[in-house]
């Protein structure tokens, strides 16, 4: 699939400025009404931008744990591996502790760690190139493999088709084209000329904030909704199938995605609507054998009471909860779309069969 003017000029959120020992990456708290970049140096602002959801989305924030890595034993002082090892575990675990949900977070780590093993014996020079080599090589693969998964999630799909999204798991939250939006750029170049029903997804309106203005800026047709109006648009006929991200899928396809997830899988299950959900082999944890083994992550109370509004909007004192993910039964999963292919239920033996592929190349 050749780039056009649409995803050759794909907005990069997380990148690596190495000679000034930064990690650059777009300030997503700030849009869709402003587009900072902030170039972060200290290991403390990288993890306070992934706990804020400065840089989020699974895939993104694998990225930019792998930069973090990188950047936190770049600075080290160490004279020797064994030095070296010390602070690398330091690293890793604070970074490891900002968010617990999105697998890629520990994918990343654990694959710089497994570089930094395989440099034992080499200069501290040579294994901070290593570090820096294979930080790089993370945020390349995601590229291609949001690419790939793209390309056969637009086989699934028809043009002029109605397309209902929940959360963002857009060109933003991954290295480029996104997961769940990666076919509908895709698509967009080809002529499918989708309508994409984006769901606003409180409480921290990632829809709203930015599938929206990710594909109104590519001039995608997109229409804005409430999270409670997912059932009237699928009643009226207006959604032909659900594209959904993830940040965990377990060995039996059960899915950990954003907060109202498992709703509109529900919803599309009671429709007939198909629900696929687009998931890099790195946020599928063969580790968790269902989606009882998945973290749910829980966030302060003010994202739902005030952090939109100029008063609380609601009672001084009012218990709240606040799960920002939820998981997806797999029997309401159509299809779990990879970078080698698409995993029909049963889920257990097709993730499986999608990791062989991935071995065999
Ligand atoms: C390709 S993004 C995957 C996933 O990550 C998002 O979570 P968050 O915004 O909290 O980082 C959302 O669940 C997306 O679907």
């Amino acid at each position: 699939m050749g780039d056009n003017n649409m995803t050759a000029t794909m907005i990069q959120s997380v990148t690596l400025d190495d000679a000034n020992d930064t990690l650059v990456i777009l300030d997503q708290t700030l849009l869709p009404n402003e587009k900072v970049f902030l170039q972060l140096k200290e290991l403390k602002d990288i993890w306070d931008a992934i706990y804020h959801l400065k840089v989020r989305g699974a895939p993104a924030i694998g990225i930019a744990a792998g930069y973090g890595m990188y950047l936190g034993v770049k600075a080290s002082a160490a004279a020797t591996y064994e030095e070296m090892a010390d602070d690398f575990k330091r690293v890793k675990e604070y970074l490891g502790s900002s968010r617990p949900t999105a697998v890629n977070l520990f994918w990343a780590l654990d694959r710089m760690e497994a570089r930094f093993m395989q440099e034992q014996g080499k200069s501290v020079s040579e294994i901070k190139e290593a570090l820096r080599q294979e930080s790089e090589a993370i945020r390349a693969e995601d590229e291609q493999v949001c690419e790939q998964i793209g390309e056969y999630a637009l086989s699934l799909l028809q043009p002029g088709w109605g397309i209902l999204t929940h959360c963002n798991a857009g060109a933003i939250a991954t290295a480029k084209y996104g997961t769940a939006l990666a076919p509908i750029y895709l698509g967009e170049e080809q002529g499918y000329r989708f309508k994409v029903y984006a769901d606003e997804t409180r409480p921290l309106l990632q829809g709203a904030r930015l599938t929206a203005w990710e594909l109104h800026e590519a001039g995608i047709d997109v229409t804005l909704i409430c999270d409670n109006m997912s059932s009237i648009v699928m009643k009226e006929g207006k959604i032909q199938a659900v594209l959904v991200g993830c940040d965990r899928v377990a060995a039996n396809g059960d899915t950990a995605n954003k907060i109202g997830t498992s709703a509109v899988a529900i919803l599309a299950k009671h429709y007939g609507i198909p629900f696929y959900v687009c998931a890099p082999l790195s946020t599928v944890d063969l580790q968790c054998a269902t989606g009882d083994d998945i973290h749910i992550e829980l966030r302060p109370d003010e994202e739902i009471t005030s952090k939109w509004y100029e008063k609380p909007m609601a009672p001084e004192g009012v218990n709240v909860y606040n799960p920002c993910f939820d998981v997806t039964d797999h029997e309401h999963i159509t299809a779990i779309i990879t970078q080698n292919g698409i995993a029909y239920p049963p889920f257990a033996d097709s993730l499986l069969a999608m990791f062989a592929k991935k071995d065999k190349e």
